[in-house]
């Protein structure tokens, strides 16, 4: 999430509920109408880091490698329009988390060869958060990574709710990102629980 998502409510007082919550990584997305620049963005991240720091919960960063960088992030996560994936995980370094968005075994392929430690998929669902997301694919396109290369990390992305969660977690996942179903949730450590995985005898992959 970014400073932009929390509507109403404090953006940091929503990322620090969402850690106490139990959220196992926080990514800073920072972009859209209204985003944060220059120092203001810089200020925001540190604060964003200092709490995740706190709950030592991985901070990464969307797009941004230069700020993720300067920072000391923890990891940051490129898309296909970003830079290159090889690229990054050389200004980066072995030791930091590198997630890149797929759509297609081809570009899991590519993206874990030239050094993702895990693939982003989506959107899954209709997804609000996102002005220029493709067109809601499913977990067709994920089983088929799933299938072809096993041990590559998936995080489902895109219009995941508590209602939906199971869907994608049955599809062999190992992590969901969301941003809507926690910004808006009214009990965010309520919220935390429900998108979690389902018990053992429910999540068949
Ligand atoms: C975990 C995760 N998966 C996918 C994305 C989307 O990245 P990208 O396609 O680069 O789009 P933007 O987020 O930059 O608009 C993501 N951020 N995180
Ligand atoms: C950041 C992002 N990436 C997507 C992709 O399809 O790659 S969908 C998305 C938005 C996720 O927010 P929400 O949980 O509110 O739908
Ligand atoms: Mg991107």
């Amino acid at each position: 999430m970014g400073s932009k998502n929390s509507g109403v409510r404090d953006p940091l007082q929503v990322v620090e509920a969402a850690l106490r919550g139990g959220i196992n990584h926080f990514q800073l997305r920072e972009k859209g109408d209204g985003a944060l620049t220059g120092s203001a963005l810089l200020e925001f991240a540190l604060h964003c880091q200092r709490l995740c720091r706190e709950y030592s919960v991985p901070f990464i960063i969307n797009d941004q490698v230069e700020l993720a960088c300067s920072i000391g992030a923890d990891g940051v996560h490129i898309g296909q329009d970003d830079a290159a994936t090889q690229e990054v995980r050389q200004l980066i370094g072995a030791d930091k988390i590198l997630g890149v968005s797929v759509h297609s075994v081809e570009e899991a392929k590519i993206a874990s060869r030239e050094g993702a430690d895990y693939v982003g998929m989506g959107p899954i669902f209709g997804t609000v958060s996102k002005a220029d997301a493709k067109k809601p694919a499913g977990v067709k396109e994920i089983l088929a990574v799933k299938n072809e290369l096993p041990n590559l990390p998936i995080v489902g992305i895109g219009g995941i709710t508590a209602e939906n969660a199971h869907q994608v977690w049955q599809a062999g996942v190992s992590g969901i990102a969301v941003i809507t179903a926690i910004t808006e949730a009214a009990d965010i450590a309520e919220r935390i629980q429900l998108l979690q995985v389902p018990c053992k005898e429910e999540h068949r992959t």
